[in-house]
């Protein structure tokens, strides 16, 4: 009664305390029989001490991903001289927090150091170069990450093979000859080809089923293909084509992740477009959570303040689950629900009348409470509460599982 009455004081007061145990994202998505859930993260964002704060919360995220500090300028600037501080910093990081690492990445266009952008190369000379780094890399994270994404971005978005350097001087020879290298260097680590605009059906997402049956031809090893998933707002794959395409890639017997997760928005964001994206992503994670052979999900970056969005696609924004200020944007209870996640309410800010709906995983059972929040619009659905627990109705627009 004491209990109810504090409550009514606080709903009165238009705020909504923490009422229930919440599991995050990654204790959902194992749940689920998935391996993580997991978000990249950077050097310079761990200096934030709130930032780090949730990047250590293992209830969210189970895996971590070095956005920069293991590519190819990052590790050997200078030909042969390696380079690996800023990326040991993020893989004791996880290994300190118990998270798994995906090593990202190996082999990409992009971020090259001029030695090798610009060099005076040979078939034999750049192979060697490749070759070196590969082996020099994996060696030196051997045994700490869970995948590497051996070849990033090998294609164009016609499907024909991406004019980079490796390219121009070895052929396609250079992507299975790289596989077969890092395999070389440690046989157990999973290795990935990932790239965009892969994760729908279509000239370039055959294109990259042909890189994992031209590896496999080479008598190579991939494990792996990673969905990159840095989608737009309103026009984000549905569930059901990205899982049948992410079919599509498990019938050539490899595994498939979503390994940079971003759902982006044209700025200002609004209501309209958060709600937009909550459904974005909860498409996007349910059609991983429906794959067997889907293994996780990886957000770049979890927040706002800290995402490459912004400076790479001018005037967009606003893609992580999180705001720049750390909250939870609907788009994370999106998230949440489509991982089939106990879920809760957080303390929200006076005025606000979002309904939230949350749901516990008990194999395919869904919702567990439906509530309208400080002023919110009434209740909305049915309550099926997990075993255990009763539904218990505080007054007309907000009820519990207890
Ligand atoms: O600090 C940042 C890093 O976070 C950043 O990491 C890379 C970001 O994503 C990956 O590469 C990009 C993938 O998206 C491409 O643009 C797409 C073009 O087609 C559109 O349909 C699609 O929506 C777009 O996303 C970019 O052109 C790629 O660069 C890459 O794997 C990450 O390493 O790297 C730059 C750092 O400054």
């Amino acid at each position: 009664m004491v209990c109810l009455s504090a409550k009514a004081l606080l709903l009165a007061a238009g705020c909504l305390p923490q009422l229930v145990h919440s599991a995050g994202l990654d204790t959902s998505a194992v749940a689920l029989g998935k391996l993580y859930f997991g978000t990249a993260t950077d050097n310079p964002e761990l200096t934030d001490t709130a930032y780090v704060t949730q990047l250590n919360n293992t209830d969210d995220f189970g895996q971590i991903t070095p956005g920069n500090s293991q590519k190819w300028d990052a590790t050997e600037p200078s030909q042969n001289t390696f380079t690996f501080t800023n990326g040991d910093v993020i893989a004791d990081l996880a290994e300190a927090n118990g998270q798994k690492l995906r090593c990202h990445n190996l082999v990409w266009y992009n971020q090259l150091p001029s030695w090798v952008s610009s060099g005076t190369w040979t078939n034999a000379t750049l192979l060697a170069a490749m070759k070196n780094h590969i082996t020099n890399v994996v060696t030196h994270y051997k045994g700490q990450c869970y995948a590497w994404d051996v070849v990033n971005e090998g294609l164009a978005d016609d499907g024909t093979y991406r004019d980079n350097i490796f390219y121009q001087y070895i052929g396609e020879a250079y992507i299975p000859i790289a596989f077969a290298t890092a395999a070389a260097a440690d046989p157990d680590v999973k290795l990935y080809y990932n790239d965009y605009n892969i994760e729908y059906a279509g000239a370039k997402s055959t294109a990259a089923q042909n890189i994992v049956k031209l590896i496999k031809s080479y008598g190579a090893k991939i494990d792996g293909v990673g969905l990159q998933g840095h989608f737009i707002v309103g026009s984000t794959p549905s569930q059901s084509s990205q899982a049948s395409n992410m079919a599509a890639f498990a019938a050539l017997g490899v595994e498939v992740a979503i390994t940079e997760l971003d759902i982006r928005m044209t700025l200002p964001s609004t209501d309209a477009l958060l709600a937009q994206q909550k459904t974005d992503y909860a498409g996007t994670v349910a059609a991983c959570a429906q794959t067997s052979a889907c293994v996780g999900v990886t957000i770049w970056d979890w927040t706002d303040k800290y995402s490459w969005v912004p400076s790479t696609f001018s005037g967009q924004g606003a893609a992580c689950p999180w705001d720049e200020n750390l909250v939870k944007k609907p788009a994370y209870t999106g998230i949440l629900t489509a991982l089939g996640g106990t879920a809760t309410s957080t303390s929200t800010a006076s005025g606000s009348s979002t309904t939230t709906s949350t749901s516990t995983s008990t194999g395919s059972s869904s919702v567990a409470q439906q509530y309208g929040q400080c002023g919110g619009s009434g209740w909305t659905g049915a309550t099926t509460c997990v075993s255990g627990t009763t539904c218990t109705y505080f007054n007309d627009w907000y009820s519990q599982c207890l």
